[in-house]
């Protein structure tokens, strides 16, 4: 907001300043005066002092190329000089921390007059209380992060430790145990996987898909195997550790020679003869957060199969950052192990045992990626639905066009599929052990982060194709389409790529046919 008085000025009054050097236009019911920006205008000076534009009511104008967020930089928004007289701003713009008033924005769990199974009170209460702190602190950092490629702050960080979000980004479990979850949104022993992917949903409504992995991805794929496979005291140690935000992790599986091939993995461990600590040579590449970690959950071929260990950047540990397609805050690393010596205690499960310890992981960090996955999906049609009924074409809004209209129907039917089917494979995950869910859900978690992905992809494609140019510039109006189209092949690679994951479920499915069954 403006900092000085804002007064009352009548239509007339505004329509006296209309030359250049005296311009003023009326945006909402608020009066600017570009007198002295209008040489500085990004959109150039001429269109300003277009008869229908100065000292005229912009509204339709200013909406139709600008995004709103445009008159909340503090530098515009002191442009604003007053308000025009018994009117009010009419512009519906999100809050800060409300839901969303567009159909399909919000999850139907979300959406006034909706009913779920699924979620309860507790729900409700982590949802609002996450948006609020994602939309005051997390947000202006993702945007920041996103643009000038740094790390995620440790004064940010910080606030999350003060919440415990980290322990409640790793799931429901014994490591909740006596936690003030949220300012007590949330009891530990009530929190459940549906708790977990509002974490997720909530962190997934912005267009910083870089910075999203940055904020400590590494730690949600990587602490686990140190939690569920570690030995004490390493253990409770690297979790108080990463869970307090002195220390970061991440887990290095993939190379250059194997990505979703596990088993193709050529980093080796060998044992001493003493049988005391493992010698790790080898490399990893494409490691979110590897470049600001300090431990590595390391898969490791051994004399017998694979064993994971956890590392500690130390000697013979090196890492470098790779460009990619989407911002350096992720903290996307290669990483060299040169005769790195590590502590037999340092194993994560059993020696040659390392591949049910990776596969178990790939579970939770492939739901997590559908979490986000769909909920950025929504976002998307959130974007399309205004921007179709907001856009003039040929004199009519873009929604009168059929053929937006179809791809608006493809969008939607494809958002409310992947999450109908995400919150039903979430019940089962509320419902299994860990060790049932590494059994029965690999395929179908498989199947669905495929789902996801390849709807993401049709759905950034139709996106762009309703936002035409627009799409294509990191500024302006399509943002966050031209954003999305770029990185959503990140989830489509990332935790195991789409047709991989396909294949895995059908194989799962193979295993499970009832012998002699026939047509
Ligand atoms: C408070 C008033 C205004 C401010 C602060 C403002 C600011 C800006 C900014 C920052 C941009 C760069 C693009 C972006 O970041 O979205 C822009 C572009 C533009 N503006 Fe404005 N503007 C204002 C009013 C207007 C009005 C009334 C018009 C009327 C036609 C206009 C026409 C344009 C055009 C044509 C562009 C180029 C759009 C494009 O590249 O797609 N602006 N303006």
């Amino acid at each position: 907001m403006a900092s000085k008085q804002l007064r009352e000025i009548t239509r007339e009054e505004v329509a006296g300043h209309n030359k250049q050097g005296n311009l003023w236009v009326i945006i909402d019911a608020k009066v600017y005066d570009l007198s002295k920006f209008a040489a500085l205008h990004p959109g150039g000076l001429s269109v300003l002092l277009d008869p229908e534009v100065a000292g005229q009511d912009a509204t339709e104008h200013f909406y139709s190329l600008h995004r709103h967020e445009v008159l909340l930089k503090p530098g515009y928004a002191r442009l604003q000089i007053g308000t025009i007289t018994g009117e009010k701003p009419q512009i519906n713009v999100n809050t800060v921390g409300a839901l969303s008033k567009v159909p399909y924005a919000e999850p139907t769990w979300l959406t006034e007059g909706y009913y779920s199974p699924y979620f309860k009170e507790s729900h409700k209460a982590l949802q609002k209380a996450m948006r609020e702190f994602y939309d005051t602190v997390i947000l202006p950092e993702a945007t920041a992060c996103e643009e000038n490629g740094k790390r995620i702050s440790q004064a940010v960080v910080d606030k999350c430790v003060e919440l415990n979000l980290n322990q409640m980004r790793l799931g429901p479990g014994k490591h909740l145990k006596g936690l003030t979850l949220m300012n007590g949104a949330v009891k530990p022993e009530e929190f459940d996987y549906f708790h977990e992917l509002i974490i997720n949903q909530e962190f997934s409504r912005t267009a910083s898909r870089g910075f999203n992995d940055g904020f400590l991805g590494g730690m949600v794929i990587g602490l686990p195997p140190v939690l569920n496979f570690g030995k004490s005291p390493l253990k409770e140690k690297i979790c108080g550790e990463v869970f307090s935000g002195k220390k970061y992790i991440s887990l290095a599986i993939s190379e250059a020679f194997a990505g979703s091939d596990v088993a193709g993995l050529k980093c080796t461990a060998v044992k001493s003869d003493d049988g005391k600590y493992f010698t790790i040579n080898g490399t990893k590449k494409w490691i979110t957060n590897a470049t600001f970690s300090d431990y590595f959950t390391v898969g490791c071929k051994t004399d017998k199969g694979l064993t994971v260990f956890v590392v500690p950047r130390g000697e013979g540990v090196e890492t470098s950052s790779i460009k990619t397609s989407y911002s350096p805050a992720a903290g996307t690393g290669y990483i060299t192990f040169d005769n790195v010596k590590v502590p037999v205690e340092n194993m994560l499960g059993p020696e040659n045992g390392g591949l049910g310890v990776i596969l178990s992981n790939f579970n939770h960090e492939r739901w997590v990626m559908c979490c986000s996955s769909a909920r950025t999906q929504r976002l998307i049609v959130e974007e399309c639905l205004k921007w179709a009924n907001q856009r003039k074409v040929f004199g009519r809004p873009l929604i009168s066009q059929p053929v937006i209209r179809n791809k608006l129907a493809a969008m939607i039917s494809r958002v409310e599929s992947v999450q109908s089917w995400l919150e039903n494979i979430t019940h089962q995950m509320n419902n299994m052990s860990y060790k049932e869910q590494s059994d029965k859900l690999a395929g179908p978690i498989g199947l669905l982060k495929m789902q996801c992905t390849r709807t993401a992809q049709l759905t950034a494609q139709d996106a762009t194709q309703i936002f035409g140019g627009r799409a294509i510039t990191r500024t302006g109006m399509g943002r966050l389409i031209e954003h999305y189209h770029r990185t959503v092949p990140f989830d489509s690679l990332l935790g195991g790529a789409e047709d991989v994951l396909g294949d895995l479920g059908v194989r799962q499915a193979v295993k499970q046919m009832p012998r002699g069954v026939r047509l």
